[in-house]
């Protein structure tokens, strides 16, 4: 008999369902069990590498053909060390503790009922992201390790690398005897699943999109499901009066050059005037001679200029605009309540950093901010869940509620209250 191909709004309402009722088995897993099952994937990730080697290579000759920048085919490559790295960053999920069930607060009132405030999983999280295969595991891994489904829609330039790293997700929960709908993929680049997913409140509590402005515009307007943004990095890095020279120029070339794709690469240069007219010509160099295009306003342009380095001259959407390339806007301030007002107007509110030698200045800028991250002396590219100790990360939230910056283990929970009591009843 011939039987009607399933519908796209059912396939997603179906994985949905299966994702909710994943959900509640995985809520109360025992930690060893989600240990079990995230050694197991580690293991198929390394005994894999050929096979996800030739999946990536697939995805790559297709965003060869079509062009894809040399950042977004660096995102998309999966070499034998990212593979290596993606099962070490597994592992190092699994040796960090279990949020679920640590108790985060106690209350004891009159009435003699012993109240605990204790950590649990959101549910079934739905993460969309851009075309970076490793996302998929690192998603994948947390969310299991903290207990909660997810349905993950990936970017299409990765389909194929994304559907080979999801199948062995999947066979590391089966192997081990756990519902392997805990994780899931949209098995369709077809954007038309995402309108029906984000309707799937009855089964999802909560959506995570990490991308751009299309994508967050998109999810905010037509999801049911609550969002937790993870937006674009207008980063900016401000050097100020007394910044350190040597430590200027370093963390403005690792915070530039590092890897220029990623979202907590600076876009921004903001140097105070008297540093600018003593040092910028320096690092300015240092910048030139990696290779970035630089884009400057009046005032460093003239010093750039006398300097022999070349520039262009910033426009009014340079200061808001993300490169992810080799691309640097400079804005000289008078000073770091200047910096302090550039940032929060033309900034993403993602990661940004100071570099001097001034505390009460440093405090200010630490204070006044308005980011999820922000640094004292260091590089904005520390922004990230591997390098803040998560083990790995969900993707950077520029939102406010509930998480911001890396959201990793515990970011992933919320709580309940668990009431002990010994026959009480209210009077
Ligand atoms: N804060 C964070 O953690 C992160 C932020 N980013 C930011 O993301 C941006 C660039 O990433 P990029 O690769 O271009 O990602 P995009 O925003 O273009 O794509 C990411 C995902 O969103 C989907 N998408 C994009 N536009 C729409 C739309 N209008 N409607 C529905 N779905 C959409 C894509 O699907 P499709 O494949 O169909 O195009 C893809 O799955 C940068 O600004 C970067 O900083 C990236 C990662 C992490
Ligand atoms: N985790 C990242 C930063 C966040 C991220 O994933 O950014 P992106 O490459 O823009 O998808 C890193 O620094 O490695």
């Amino acid at each position: 008999m011939f039987e009607e191909p399933e519908s796209l709004d059912h396939l997603v309402q179906r994985i949905a369902r299966q994702a909710r009722e994943a959900s509640y088995g995985v809520a109360v897993a025992k930690t060893e069990h989600k240990n079990a099952v995230l050694s197991r994937l580690a293991t198929l990730i390394e005994s894999s590498a050929e096979d996800l080697g030739a999946a990536n290579e697939k995805d790559l000759a297709v965003g060869r053909e079509q062009g894809l920048s040399k950042a977004l085919l660096d995102r998309l490559a999966l070499t034998p060390e990212r593979i290596a790295s993606m099962a070490e960053g597994v592992r190092q999920v699994a040796s960090l503790p279990d949020p679920v069930g640590t108790e985060i607060g106690q209350l004891k009132p009159d009435s003699g009922i012993d109240i605990r405030k204790v950590r649990v999983p959101i549910g079934v999280v739905g993460i969309i992201y851009e075309s970076r295969p490793n996302v998929t595991v690192d998603c994948a891994a947390l969310c299991l390790k903290s207990g909660n489904a997810c349905i993950l829609r990936g970017g299409r330039e990765a389909f194929h690398s994304n559907q080979a790293l999801a199948a062995l997700v999947r066979q590391a929960l089966e192997e081990e005897g756990m519902d392997s709908n805990a994780v899931q993929l949209i098995p369709t680049t077809d954007r038309t699943a995402l309108g029906f997913l984000l309707k799937q409140d009855q089964y999802v509590h909560c959506i995570v999109p990490r991308g751009g402005e299309g994508l967050i515009r998109y999810v905010v307007e037509n999801s049911n499901i609550p969002v937790i943004k993870h937006f674009e990095g207008i980063c900016s890095l401000y050097l100020d009066s007394e910044a350190d020279l040597q430590m200027a120029r370093e963390i403005a070339v690792n915070a530039k050059c590092q890897r220029p794709g990623v979202c907590n690469a600076i876009e921004n240069l903001v140097v105070h005037r008297s540093f600018a007219a003593a040092h910028l010509a320096e690092i300015a160099q240092a910048l030139a001679n990696e290779g970035v295009e630089l884009r400057a306003d009046v005032e460093a342009g003239a010093i750039l200029h006398r300097a022999g380095i070349g520039y262009r001259t910033a426009a009014e959407e340079d200061w808001s605009t993300e490169y992810l390339d080799l691309i640097l806007s400079i804005r000289v301030v008078s000073s770091a309540d200047e910096a302090i007002s550039f940032i929060n107007r033309y900034g993403s509110q993602h990661s940004d950093s100071i570099i001097t030698t001034n505390e009460a200045t440093a405090r200010r800028f630490l204070r006044a901010v308005d980011s999820s991250t922000v640094y004292w002396n260091a590089s904005t590219r520390f922004t990230d869940g591997y390098e803040f100790g998560l083990g790995a990360e969900i993707g950077i939230s520029t939102d406010r509620l509930h998480a911001r910056g890396p959201m990793g283990l515990e970011e992933l929970c919320t709580y309940k209250y668990e009431v002990h009591g010994k026959g009480e009843v209210r009077k």
